[in-house]
């Protein structure tokens, strides 16, 4: 399979207001040669990524159980990611043996920010979340994306701390 996770379960959570020259989908093995290692590059530092590690870790993920919902927007015009999300579930012991949704690296390519891709890529993945059964969807983001989080449901209600290595 070519997608990270079955196109299927996003189908009912895509927001009709789409572009037509845009299509909302889950990752493919072939993003790689569609920009989108280019695209997080814009959210934080890739490193040296090649196809073969590209390839490799996509396959892990997609066998991962549970599985990371990468979701992408390309323009069909031009065959490059421009926007992306993923939606992270962590299985628990708590919570009825429920799952922990986390969303993570989100980016909306620089010169199509500010089009409401942002919106587009959140609202289908709160959307998923909720029919995936999470008993909580979390973020970490900086103080200045607070006002952009909260317009899909996010609060500010905890520290968040770091360690790096
Ligand atoms: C969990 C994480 O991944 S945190 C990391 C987030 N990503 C980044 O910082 C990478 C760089 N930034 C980006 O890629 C983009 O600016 C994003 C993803 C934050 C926003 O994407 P966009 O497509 O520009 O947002 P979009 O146009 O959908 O905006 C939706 C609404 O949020 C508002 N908004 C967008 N960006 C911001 C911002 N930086 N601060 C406050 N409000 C914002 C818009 O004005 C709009 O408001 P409206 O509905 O009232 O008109």
């Amino acid at each position: 399979m070519s997608s990270i996770f079955d196109a299927s379960l996003l189908a009912p959570h895509i927001p009709k207001t789409l572009p037509d020259n845009l299509k909302i989908r889950p990752l493919e093995k072939n993003d790689f040669s569609k920009g989108y290692l280019e695209l997080l590059g814009q959210l934080t530092s890739v490193g040296n990524v090649d196809q073969e590690k590209f390839e490799n870790q996509f396959e892990a993920m997609r066998t991962s159980v549970p599985c990371y919902h990468i979701v992408v927007i390309e323009d069909i015009n031009t065959n490059k990611v421009v926007g992306s999300a993923s939606l992270v579930l962590e299985m628990k012991f708590i919570h009825e043996a429920g799952s922990r949704g986390r969303v993570e690296d989100v980016v909306v390519n620089s010169e199509m920010r500010r089009q409401k891709l942002g919106a587009i890529l959140l609202e289908t993945l709160v959307s998923l979340g909720k029919s995936l059964g999470v008993y909580k969807l979390s973020l970490e983001c900086v103080p200045e994306l607070l006002p952009f989080y909260s317009k899909f449901g996010f609060q500010n209600d905890c520290n968040f701390m770091t360690q790096r290595f």
